[in-house]
């Protein structure tokens, strides 16, 4: 056959798994690339922002494991890693009404719940149903064994509910696949290793640092709205449609924005419309969103100087719920912890996830301090400074990210969907692989991490070469 020596390759996206395939396919000699970025920077759901005195992460955080983590392995020995301590302590579970809770106890559940959720893979892969049944029925037993009250086990049933929609990004656990949450990949290793205080843009560096030239190829505020691909012709090219009307002809484009953009956009952004087999894995694969805010304080209130301290978390009664019910603060309801940041002794972190993510995002930054202020107030019962400054995060409402990561649904099981089905490569009638797929979603062990977005745009470019081999 005769294929171009140097084909022209169009990547939609330069975040991690754009920016890692044009790497790849640039060491490999193939430098003809433009990469189309809708936003007016790079890096996607890697967003470091200045705050304090230095850079928090707004998305990606934290390298989750060492081993076979592409993430980890590529600055292993360059780069001095922070820590934050999650792995082997709990936070200081708090109530509302300053109630002091046995810790012990608190504790002990803590530990009966991550055995149930990660440690009971046996019988959890036989299940059929949501990890929400799984535990809730598992829990209950240990509960009760504990001699647990009855109250304080429905609220740390909550607290894990909040803990594993953090985890996966879902609304509702209810949306969790037990069997599929069992065959996720797994990195031994520390799980909270941080880029201290130079955010996780420092990734992207050491990323690029020996092929600066792809930063040249790069088109930021280039948001394409149509790919035309030639599915049933031989000898034409896909052509890529930008929403300022220029057009670009390519040989081959991978994709790599999220599967929250392709479940929103997929009908519009591709002519003809995608496979049906690519349409139901889109469809049916989860994905949702999860929230933080960084509040940074003149000095810390909380016990910074305790070796094992990492958060408060938070006991939600259901009277506290009453409360916030149908008010403004509504909201506050999927807070589920303030934690620690490593290398900021003055900032605290919250974390959230759950139904309310619209309203946290559309309301005010100023109401978002005065909201997660009160919170504290109440929980921590006492009177506290405002914080200086304040930044939040707004992926969901973000048309170019429509969420945060991709989980296994309980859909993906129903309809034996995995990630591997978003990778289909659609072919030209020459079985030229004309649009390829990469994101963290399309990554086999380690979707929803950045490790599993540097790989997926590893595979794209790895398919491609291929077929020029
Ligand atoms: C809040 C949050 C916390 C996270 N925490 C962690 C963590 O602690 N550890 C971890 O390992 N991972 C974490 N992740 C996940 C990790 O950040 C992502 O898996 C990874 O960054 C995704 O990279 P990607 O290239 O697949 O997608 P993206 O980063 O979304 O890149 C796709 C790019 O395509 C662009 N785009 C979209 N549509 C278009 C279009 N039509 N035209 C042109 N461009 C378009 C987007 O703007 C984006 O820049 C977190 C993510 C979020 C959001």
């Amino acid at each position: 056959k005769s294929l171009k020596k140097n084909p022209k390759i169009i990547i939609v996206g330069a975040g991690l798994s754009g920016l890692s395939a044009a790497v790849r396919l640039i060491e490999n000699g193939y430098d003809d690339i433009l990469i189309l970025e809708a936003e007016n920077r790079i890096g996607g759901r890697i967003h470091s922002v200045k705050f304090s005195d230095g850079f928090v992460d707004l998305g990606g955080q934290w390298v989750h494991g060492e081993k076979n983590n592409s993430v980890y392995e590529m600055v292993d020995g360059k780069y001095d890693f922070g820590e934050t301590g999650f792995d082997n302590y709990y936070p200081t579970f708090m109530q509302s009404d300053g109630a002091t809770l046995d810790q012990e106890m608190c504790q002990k559940l803590g530990d009966s719940a991550f055995k149930i959720l990660f440690s009971s893979y046996d019988e959890m892969s036989k299940f059929q149903g949501s990890v929400d049944e799984f535990f809730k029925s598992a829990f209950k037993k240990e509960a009760l064994r504990a001699k647990a009250d009855y109250s304080l086990t429905n609220e740390m049933i909550d607290f894990y509910e909040k803990e594993m929609n953090i985890w996966n990004g879902s609304m509702t656990w209810k949306d969790l696949s037990a069997p599929l949450h069992c065959i996720s990949g797994h990195n031994a290793g520390i799980q909270h290793l941080t880029w201290k205080r130079d955010g996780f843009k420092k990734f992207i560096d050491f990323l690029i640092q020996d092929n600066q030239e792809v930063l040249d190829k790069i088109m930021l505020n280039k948001k394409v709205v149509n790919i035309q691909w030639t599915k049933n012709y031989e000898n034409k090219l896909p052509i890529v449609t930008t929403a300022d009307g220029y057009k670009y002809f390519a040989d081959h484009i991978i994709f790599t924005g999220s599967l929250g953009v392709l479940k929103d956009q997929h009908r519009t952004l591709f002519s003809p419309q995608l496979p049906i087999t690519l349409r139901r894995a889109i469809e049916n694969m989860g994905y949702g969103v999860i929230g933080k805010v960084f509040l940074e304080f003149d000095q810390s209130f909380w016990p910074i100087n305790e070796k094992n301290w990492v958060a408060y978390g938070f006991l939600w009664t259901k009277e506290d719920m009453k409360e916030l019910k149908g008010t403004k603060r509504e909201w506050l309801l999927d807070v589920q912890a303030f934690a620690k940041v490593d290398a900021f002794p003055n900032v605290l972190e919250a974390l959230l996830a759950g139904r309310h993510m619209k309203e946290f995002e559309t309301i005010p930054d100023e109401q978002i301090i005065d909201d997660t202020m009160w919170l504290l107030e109440k929980f921590l019962q006492k009177q506290l400074p405002r914080p200086n400054s304040m930044t939040r995060t707004k992926w969901l409402t973000n048309p170019n990210y429509m969420g945060s990561y991709s989980f296994n649904s309980v859909n993906a099981w129903k309809f034996n969907i995995s990630t591997k089905d978003l990778q289909e490569t659609l072919f030209n009638l020459k079985k030229k692989p004309e649009i390829l797929f990469a994101g963290e979603h399309t990554d086999e062990l380690y979707s929803s991490n950045a490790h599993g977005a540097v790989n997926s745009g590893y595979r794209a470019a790895d398919e491609l070469l291929k077929y020029y081999l």
